[in-house]
């Protein structure tokens, strides 16, 4: 057997949070120029793994080699110094800063102690030539797009001269255009020499991007394979370690009366612009909604304008014959509303608190979980257990924090409290952003579930094949009105694209038609 020499090898790495192995004797050896994906469902450790490479965190036992050689990694300072870089998920720039100053952030590069302003300059212009990653150096971060912004995070990592980069989820939060781009640029990053590590739980972008693989099932590496090899199908089976189904079984709808009733509805963005500017939209007892657009469209600020976390100007909201406009986001939950927010961090979960104490968030001032203002810890705790068994959290414990669990399952467990009310009106915002392949069939049977007990279910995505997969009916939302309602049987991507973009379905139609006048001469 050859020793190859690996850019990056972790060997027999283990660790463990108190009793419980998130890493448990991983291996992982990359080549150099290879992107490399690491698979695996939530909490399989593939975070950790990658905090162990990047210094934020220190194995309990195991080596990482370089080129061969040992290497200790005690903190990022260590990382950085051997050319390890991560880019990030959540986007660590700061907003009122111009591409160039977050790129130099830390690392400024100074001639007799002061700012060197012009070197800067010229060596952000030489990395994003060398890379084909063109940006505005002057541009406010604040004023670009979330795609653009990611660009300024890879750049910054290679203008501090990572080789090897670590990508988590990147593509969690892009437009398809923007994947297109962001898979190039990748391509172009190897071809260059550098290496790249990239968490992703879509498997058509491993499909896509990556030349190996390595499958990691609850803490342990179970097998590297050369992508080309295997189909996605293959990988999922491999990750879940059973047979996973992408498409949800599900009877015809039988859509009943109007639950939630939306008219003329008006509501302002963050910045005072309007963002949804005369929006109707109805979603019946028995039958799932489903709302397509391009992020931006006024999606974010119709679902807290429904929930009561942001102010209608004008226009109304009912549910049945109730009126819920303006009202408290506590009053709608009372009126038997569920909702998995968007930002699981900031509506979703309170993440200093217990597993527990967050599954109890909407009902702990209700009799059993309390009793003349006292909490019953006890029923609390019973009830956590119950959901997180049932909904298959991955955690140590109903006390563990909610900020220890991956991101996927504290989604779950999101889930699992507003689903586990049984509320007639159900509305979910990106209901499987994170999560893995055989969560979200999972999380798919249960939105079906809910809508045929007779509850409205409305959901928002920007995975048009999730939308395609649970929805009876398509709203494609566009600059803040729905510009078509379209049956998912009857309608295609490429349709949904269009009306996407701001056509009206005839012009969709037509378009689509010409195209294949065209394609036929
Ligand atoms: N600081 C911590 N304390 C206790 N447990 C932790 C800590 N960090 C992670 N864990 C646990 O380790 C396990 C692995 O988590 P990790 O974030 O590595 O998973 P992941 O594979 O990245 O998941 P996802 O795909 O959902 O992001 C989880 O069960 C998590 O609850």
């Amino acid at each position: 057997m050859s020793e190859e020499n690996y850019v990056i090898e972790m060997r027999d790495i283990t660790k463990q949070f108190g009793d419980f192995k998130a890493n448990d004797n991983i291996n992982l050896q990359i080549r150099k120029g290879e992107i490399h994906a690491l698979l695996g469902e939530n909490g399989a450790g593939k975070s950790t793994l990658m905090n162990v490479l990047s210094g934020l965190l220190q194995p309990t036992s195991g080596q990482i080699y370089m080129d061969g050689q040992p290497v200790t990694i005690a903190n990022p300072t260590d990382a950085k110094r051997l050319g390890i870089g991560m880019v990030h998920q959540h986007f660590m720039l700061v907003d009122a800063f111009t591409v160039t100053e977050n790129i130099i952030l830390g690392d400024e590069p100074t001639k007799s102690g002061v700012l060197d302003k012009k070197k800067s300059v010229e060596d952000l212009k030489r990395i994003s030539e060398q890379y084909g990653m063109e940006v505005n150096p002057d541009a406010l971060i604040s004023d670009i797009s979330v795609g653009m912004q990611q660009r300024v995070e890879i750049l910054k990592t290679l203008y501090r001269g990572a080789n090897i980069l670590i990508f988590d989820e990147p593509t969690a939060v892009l437009t398809p255009q923007e994947i297109d781009e962001l898979i190039m640029t990748m391509k172009e990053l190897v071809k260059e020499g550098k290496s790249i590590i990239i968490i992703t739980h879509k498997l058509d972008e491993i499909k896509k991007v990556a030349d190996r693989c390595t499958v990691i099932r609850r803490g342990k590496s179970i097998e590297t394979v050369n992508v080309k090899d295997v189909s996605s199908q293959q990988l999922a089976d491999l990750m879940v370690g059973r047979s996973v189904s992408f498409k949800t079984e599900k009877e015809p709808s039988n859509p009943k009366e109007v639950i939630l009733s939306v008219k003329d509805l008006y509501v302002k963005d963050n910045r005072g612009l309007e963002a949804i500017k005369g929006l109707d939209l109805d979603v019946r007892a028995g039958e799932v909604v489903g709302i397509a657009g391009i992020d931006g469209n006024g999606q974010t600020e119709l679902i807290q304008a429904i929930t009561g976390l942001k102010k209608i100007e004008s226009g109304k909201v009912m549910l049945r014959d109730k009126d819920i406009t303006n009202l408290k986001p506590r009053q709608i939950t009372e009126s038997n509303v569920g909702h998995v927010p968007e930002d699981r961090h900031k509506y979703g979960l309170v993440l200093d608190m217990t597993l527990s104490e967050n599954i109890a968030l909407q009902t702990y001032y209700h009799e059993p979980f309390s009793k003349n203002g006292v909490l019953n810890y006890n029923y609390m705790d019973s009830y956590a257990r119950k959901l997180i068994e049932e909904y298959d959290v991955r955690t140590t414990s109903e006390h563990a924090q909610a900020k220890s669990l991956s991101g996927g399952n504290q989604q779950k467990a999101i889930i699992a409290r507003e689903m586990d009310r049984d509320p007639e009106l159900l509305i979910v915002s990106q209901p499987t952003r994170g999560l893995d392949v055989g969560a979200i069939e999972y999380i798919h049977k249960r939105l079906i579930n809910h809508r045929d007990k007779g509850n409205a279910v409305l959901v928002v995505s920007f995975e048009l094949e999730e939308i395609l997969n649970v929805s009876d009916r398509i709203a494609v939302i566009h600059a803040g009105q729905i510009v078509g309602i379209v049956d998912p049987k009857e309608t295609t991507e490429n349709e949904l694209g269009l009306l996407m973009a701001g056509y009206t379905l005839e012009e969709a139609r037509r378009q689509l038609g010409t195209e294949a006048g065209v394609t036929n001469e």
